[in-house]
């Protein structure tokens, strides 16, 4: 019998917002794993001369410029309704998924491969994943820590978590919990040993 060839594992990375995932996936990158950031494309194809500002422009008049999307303006006209929420996303998860495949093509070798999606449950986007891992913390841990950040209200705080899956949901859907409410030595040791498993993942 020939020996198969060993797979390439492919982790999703996810969480609500402030939970930690940013910081994990750092850690990630460290172990030399490969992470595809879907936030960073979104940042790219937004920036200055990015691919999407006309597309954007032509649907949210005004919100865009030479620095590329104006983000407090844009997540202003949409996170709170749905309608104009859903046309951005039509224009931007096309764009963000084309970026992947190209991450995947580059790094066809590597044992294991990261994708950080911060909306996975939110969107469906599952497929094609061996295994899921949720960085999660404490609610009051994560309301503080969001609270903390420039141009963040509590208002705009709650409408972006009522627009997430709730956290209870995420942690019971996922193969892996990543907990972020210890401390950052903690969170990088189980981090480190969730790597070992799925590297050795056949
Ligand atoms: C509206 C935009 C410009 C606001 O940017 P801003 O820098 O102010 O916020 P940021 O992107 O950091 O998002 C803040 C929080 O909202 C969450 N969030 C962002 N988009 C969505 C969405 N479509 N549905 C639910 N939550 C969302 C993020 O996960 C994060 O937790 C930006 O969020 C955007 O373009 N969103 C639509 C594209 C998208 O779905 N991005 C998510 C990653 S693929
Ligand atoms: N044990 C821990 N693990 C991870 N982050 C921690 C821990 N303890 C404290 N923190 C802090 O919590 C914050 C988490 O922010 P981070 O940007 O990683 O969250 P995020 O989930 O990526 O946010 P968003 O989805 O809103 O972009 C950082 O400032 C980090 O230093």
């Amino acid at each position: 019998m020939t020996k198969e060839k060993k797979r390439q594992t492919i982790l999703g990375l996810t969480g609500s917002i402030g939970m930690g995932k940013s910081t994990v996936a750092g850690m990630m990158r460290d172990l030399g794993v490969p992470v595809f950031d879907a936030d960073a494309a979104v940042h790219e194809l937004q920036g200055p001369g990015g691919a999407l500002l006309p597309a954007i422009e032509a649907e949210f008049p005004g919100t865009t410029g030479p620095d590329g999307v104006d983000r407090q303006k844009l997540g202003a006209a949409v996170f709170g309704d749905s309608e104009k929420l859903k046309r951005l996303e039509e224009i931007v998860h096309p764009a963000v998924a084309a970026m992947r495949s190209g991450f995947l093509r580059d790094n066809a070798d590597a044992p294991l491969i990261v994708f950080d999606i911060p909306l996975l449950y939110e969107k469906g986007g599952q497929q094609g994943l061996d295994a899921v891992a949720v960085v999660s913390a404490p609610a009051s841990d994560q309301r503080e820590r969001v609270l903390a950040r420039p141009g963040m209200t509590v208002e705009k705080f709650e409408q972006i978590l009522a627009l997430q899956v709730p956290d209870a949901e995420k942690r019971a859907r996922a193969d892996f919990v990543i907990d972020t409410g210890t401390s950052l030595t903690q969170t990088r040791n189980q981090v480190a040993g969730i790597v070992r498993t799925l590297e050795r993942a056949e």
